[in-house]
């Protein structure tokens, strides 16, 4: 999925924009930078997003290098342990970097990590201008890349298109400082709150595109998790759908293991699945489990937290939880979820017994209500997506 509104389909060749000398915004966002700026951080979002579900622990990263009003080299980051972004852009410009405005959405890291810091690449690459989208928050950056360069006598503006960088890496930011994954609850539902009949049916209740942005979605995110009772009901793939592009890890939490011995989840050729279990529960299907290549975990207590604290340890940014209203209740209660994405579609099943999307709270009163922030809505073929933000509630 391309979000970006000004650059189109990225074809590997590099775009010729030359608007340097626009001046800056005067408008009353306190816009940071010239539309070119903007139109290079924007492109900096599109080239990071070419790594997509990739990058773990590591954030999402793209940079361009610009001189004389043109694009001379690009990069983004693919994965945790290859060179940065900045370091494929400063390669593929070679010595035109000399002098030249470089372009990064996320702060140039100044430490030993895997690999050694783009602050010192970009120094010795003789660049005369750093611009950056938004300031690293992991504590071994934190602003030290940013004043590593202005010490080296380096122009730096911070802040361009800051918002559209935040959303990009959110997942990695939560990470950092919640240490945690970002928990993303994902539901669809119709008009009047069910995810399935009463018998359980529920295949489908949105249309093919509102289903075809849950496979992109499963593309960036690192884990899928869902409970028995959907591999049970539903016998989900958890996939994205798509050749060549990224699956997340699925998970399934199972305190029994009363599993099915023939679930599609079984199938690791295509992506891995990892179930969640608790100490000697169905010590046969463990087994069955694992001679399909089905990696099996015993927790001592299999709450939402302790597996999202397992899946901090495994480096993973994004979760998506797929799971039904028993599950996602228990999530939300646990603070596993942070965000929430419901899919509506505008039809009605009815039915008094037919499950819906968060079961019980435990509250008792309106005010008790967990409210969302930062809510939008967007329409989706013949459905609506709703998303937002779960205050941090005590
Ligand atoms: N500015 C920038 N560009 C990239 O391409 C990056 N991957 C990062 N990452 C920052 O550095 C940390 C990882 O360092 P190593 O890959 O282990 O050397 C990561 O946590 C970010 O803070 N930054
Ligand atoms: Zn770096």
């Amino acid at each position: 999925m391309d979000n970006s509104p000004v650059l189109a389909q990225i074809d590997g060749s590099l775009p010729n924009y030359n608007l340097e000398n626009t001046p800056p915004m005067n408008s009353t966002e306190n816009r940071v930078g010239s539309d070119f700026d903007s139109l290079m951080m924007l492109r900096c979002i599109e080239l990071a997003r070419r790594a997509l579900g990739r990058t773990s622990p590591n954030p999402l990263v793209g940079a361009v290098v610009v001189k004389d009003g043109e694009i001379v080299g690009e990069g983004f980051h693919p994965r945790a342990g290859e060179p940065h972004a900045e370091v494929f852009a400063l390669r593929a410009a070679g010595e035109a970097a000399r002098g030249a405005t470089v372009y990064v959405n996320l702060e140039p890291c100044n430490h030993y990590g895997r690999t050694p810091p783009c602050s010192e690449g970009l120094i010795n690459a003789g660049v005369a201008k750093v611009v950056v989208g938004m300031v690293d928050p992991n504590p071994l950056v934190a602003g030290g890349g940013i004043a590593r360069l202005r010490a080296a006598g380096i122009e730096v503006l911070v802040g361009v298109e800051e918002a559209a960088c935040q959303q990009l890496n959110e997942a990695f930011v939560h990470r950092i400082l919640y240490k945690r994954p970002l928990g993303i609850l994902k539901y669809a539902m119709t008009l009047d709150g069910k995810i399935a009949t009463t018998s359980g049916h529920s295949a489908w209740v949105t249309n093919q595109a509102a289903r075809s942005e849950v496979h992109q979605l499963r593309a960036a995110c690192d884990a899928v998790i869902v409970g028995g009772n959907t591999v049970r009901q539903d016998n989900p793939y958890l996939t994205s759908h798509q050749v060549g592009v990224h699956n997340p890890l699925r998970v399934v939490m199972s305190r029994h293991l009363n599993l099915p011995e023939n679930a599609r989840l079984w199938q690791t050729s295509e992506a891995p699945t990892l179930v969640l279990t608790e100490v000697a529960a169905n010590p046969n299907v463990q087994e069955m489990l694992r001679q399909r290549g089905v990696e099996v975990v015993e927790f001592t207590s299999l709450t939402p937290d302790n597996v999202m604290a397992h899946l901090y340890e495994r480096g993973f940014c994004s979760v998506l939880w797929e799971c039904g209203g028993t599950l996602a209740a228990s999530a939300i209660a646990n603070r596993a979820v942070q965000k929430i994405l419901a899919f509506i579609a505008p039809k009605i099943v009815g039915g008094s017994n037919a499950p819906t999307p968060v079961g019980d709270l435990g509250f008792t009163t309106m005010t008790e209500a967990l409210p969302l922030e930062n809510v939008r809505w967007r329409v989706i073929g013949s459905d609506c997506l709703v998303e937002g933000y779960l205050k941090r509630h005590t």
